[in-house]
């Protein structure tokens, strides 16, 4: 079997993922709440995959409801190392038109109504977050995305919203202002937990329209979101088997350290650790608080 275990978030207009042999939805219990749906587990040349659709089947789950502390929790317990998050997301940028998937290397974290860390009072910890995904699978991504001849571009700043509403021109502008490349309500604080419980982290954003700061382009609506996502569903589904084909196959190995990034970030002293937090965090930290 594998080392690599491949997890897919899919968002809005990815729900199901073909081609996975013995494919089966499992339902994992969290002590974090309720993941966002079953999660479906199979493999794909011999890697194994690990899919969640981000919003539930159906798209019941708004983005500020997501339960995100389950849904790391429940990928962390199925065993997955390396999270590809496949999202729908605004651009910011006029070279980046609908249709452009974009292989975001950083975030900025606009939203509020959060709760953004595993850790909390009677466990203390701090990850570093310089670099919140991982160039590794950004380099698998962008193979992929060659491979299939998909308009792409390596990097850029992803502005997180909290929502559900769209931005109001002057947000647009402003986010604009600060060079950001797309915007979009889910990748934070997925990002932020995926480091926590030792995850490395990617995301690919399908570009689905131009918020509303274009002149030439209508403001975004879901409609506009919803045909462009169905423009591209087979290329995400392209990539998604790129990604399972490769992800065990690279010459080289990642070196960002994700895997071990516990080792250095607990700050309370052993006999100070609220043991209620410590057991919940089984799954997440059980590598470094055992023992
Ligand atoms: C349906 S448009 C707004 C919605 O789409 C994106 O979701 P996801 O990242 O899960 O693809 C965006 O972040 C909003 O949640
Ligand atoms: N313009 C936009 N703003 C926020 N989230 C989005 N998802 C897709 N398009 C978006």
């Amino acid at each position: 079997m594998s080392k690599h275990v491949l997890g897919i978030i899919g968002g809005s207009g990815l729900y199901d993922i073909e081609g996975l042999t013995g494919a089966e939805w499992v339902t994992v219990e969290s002590p974090w709440g309720e993941p966002s749906d079953d999660l479906l587990v199979g493999e794909i040349s011999g890697t194994k995959v690990v899919f969640l659709p981000r919003h539930g089947r159906g798209h019941a789950v708004s983005p500020s409801d997501i339960n995100y502390h389950a849904n790391i929790d429940a990928l962390k317990r199925l065993g997955v190392t390396d999270i590809f998050s496949l999202s729908a997301c605004g651009s910011l940028k006029e070279e980046l038109p609908p249709g452009t998937f974009v292989i975001v290397d950083q975030f900025i974290d606009r939203t509020f109504a959060r709760k953004k860390s595993f850790f909390g009072k009677g466990l203390v910890a701090h990850v570093p977050l310089s670099h919140p995904v991982s160039s590794w699978l950004g380099d698998i991504a962008e193979d992929g995305l060659k491979a299939q001849k998909v308009p792409y571009a390596r990097g850029g700043s992803y502005l997180v919203m909290e929502g559900p509403q769209f931005s109001t021109l002057a947000e647009s502008e402003l986010y604009r202002s600060w060079g950001c490349s797309v915007i979009g309500m889910t990748n934070m604080p997925e990002a932020k937990l995926a480091r926590e419980a030792e995850i490395r982290y990617a995301t690919v954003a399908m570009v689905t329209d131009f918020d509303c700061w274009h002149p030439d382009h209508d403001s975004v609506d879901v409609q506009m979101v919803i045909k462009t996502l169905l423009d591209n569903a087979d290329k995400a589904k392209a990539l998604v088997k790129f990604l399972a084909d490769n992800i065990n196959n690279r010459d080289s190995e990642p070196n960002c350290g994700t895997d071990t990034i516990l080792d250095m970030a607990i700050m309370t002293a052993p006999e100070k650790r609220d043991p209620a937090l410590v057991a919940k965090m089984d799954a997440i930290a059980g590598r470094v608080l055992k023992g």
